[in-house]
């Protein structure tokens, strides 16, 4: 069943939908967890659209206050490795002060921390998760191995139980598969989520990056314009990360002047099935957003079969007959795939279907049949 609850993100009061599973976990958590979560982080299951990934320096608040004025579905502070070493204190101060004073209206925000292999990211968990703001998504790069990920879940949960204040109802995780030894230990890395740990934890693995520029270095390979040093890790990686319904993030362009190739290699990550890809500079964000966007016959297609849809619930008729096809919940499921990209791309507006869920939901309960508790139906609309 789902609840609406107010929460607070990014400087906004808005109404989200909060899943039993997230009243469950916060049951499980007692009074330590609280409503205060970013709208983006709803722990229901649905990915946040991150089409566009656009990385800057922490410690760059020039670049950060140009991001926040972007329309770009992730902003991504970095600790990494656009940070120097001798920079790495002051990058972590400097994200904990933009996280709380910059408002980046509906952009996903991250905080790519450092490698659990570096050393570093303990300190930048701690700094991270004891800010005011927190981050909606964290970026966890070169995870080579399950046990890396495991220590992840075991620090950062420690660190945020530990915390004083309340802490949030779900952050998401976003890994990076990022050499050869990373890519062969990628499924068991996503097994990871499989297992009891993710359910009792603050953090739900969301996705997978494909760090395309290190995984090069770490095969003896050199970055070329055609990529086809990364045909294999590209493949391999969206059938992996897809085969556990995760979001694979495709490979950065450094190229940045270069915005006609972009536009092609974008478009054909999108066709491959990559959920987005990752940006350095704001030029690239358009280009990049609009090849990860569905088309206008593909929106007008998914709007009327949804509307069909919701009638005929309503109805009583989980398939029906709709232009000579026939229509049951698998389409509807793709339909809202595009219904989420539709509207991550404003063409659509994000409420098109409230009133129909609302209407669907008192027809179930009025037969006291449950109504679309566990169809999945009206989530993340
Ligand atoms: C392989 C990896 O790990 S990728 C991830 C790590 N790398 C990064 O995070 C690098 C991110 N990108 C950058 O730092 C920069 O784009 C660079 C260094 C490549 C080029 O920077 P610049 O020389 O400043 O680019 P340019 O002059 O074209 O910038 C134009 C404007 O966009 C801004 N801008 C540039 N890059 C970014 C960015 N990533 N985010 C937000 N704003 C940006 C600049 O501040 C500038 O704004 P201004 O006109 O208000 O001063
Ligand atoms: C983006 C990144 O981290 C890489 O290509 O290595
Ligand atoms: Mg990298």
């Amino acid at each position: 069943m789902l609840t609406r609850m107010m929460v607070r993100g990014a400087g906004a009061r808005r109404s989200v939908l909060v899943t039993a599973a997230a009243q469950t976990w916060r049951r499980r958590y007692g009074s330590g967890v609280s409503d205060e979560v970013h709208p983006l982080s709803e722990g229901n299951g649905e990915p946040t659209p991150r089409r566009a990934l656009l990385y800057l320096p922490g410690h760059d608040e020039r670049k950060a206050t140009k991001a926040a004025g972007l329309d770009v579905d992730c902003v991504c502070l970095d600790l990494e490795d656009a940070v120097a070493l001798n920079r790495k204190e002051g990058a972590r101060k400097s994200v904990v002060n933009l996280l709380s004073t910059l408002d980046f209206g509906e952009s996903d925000v991250a905080v790519r921390i450092n490698a659990v292999s570096s050393g570093l990211a303990k300190e930048d968990l701690k700094a991270i998760l004891a800010a005011d703001t927190l981050p909606n998504t964290i970026v966890l790069p070169k995870v080579d191995r399950p046990s890396e990920l495991e220590w992840f879940f075991d620090t950062s949960d420690r660190l945020l139980r530990n915390q004083p204040r309340d802490t949030p109802a779900k952050i998401k995780l976003i890994t990076q598969v990022e050499s050869g030894i990373g890519l062969l230990n990628l499924q068991s890395v996503c097994e990871v989520d499989r297992v009891d740990l993710t359910a009792s934890s603050f953090f739900q693995h969301e996705g997978v990056i494909l760090g395309g520029d290190d995984y090069a270095a770490s095969i003896g390979a050199t970055r070329s314009r055609s990529n086809v040093e990364l045909l294999y890790a590209r493949q391999q990686v969206v059938a992996t990360v897809k085969a556990f319904g995760l979001q694979a993030i495709d490979v950065v362009n450094i190229h940045f002047t270069e915005l006609d190739a972009l536009r092609a290699e974008a478009e054909e990550g999108a066709a491959w099935g990559f959920d987005g890809k990752q940006v350095i500079h704001p030029a690239q964000v358009p280009v990049v957003q609009r090849a990860f966007s569905p088309s206008e016959q593909q929106v007008e297609w998914a709007v009327a079969i949804l509307d069909a849809f919701y009638d005929n619930q309503i109805k009583g008729k989980g398939a029906f007959s709709h232009d000579g096809q026939m229509i049951d919940m698998p389409t509807v499921l793709q339909c809202k795939n595009v219904f989420r990209l539709a509207v991550a791309a404003k063409m659509v507006p994000a409420d098109r279907f409230d009133a129909a869920i609302r209407e669907m939901e008192l027809a179930g309960n009025s037969e006291g049949d449950g109504g679309s508790e566990g169809d999945g139906v009206g989530k993340g609309q």
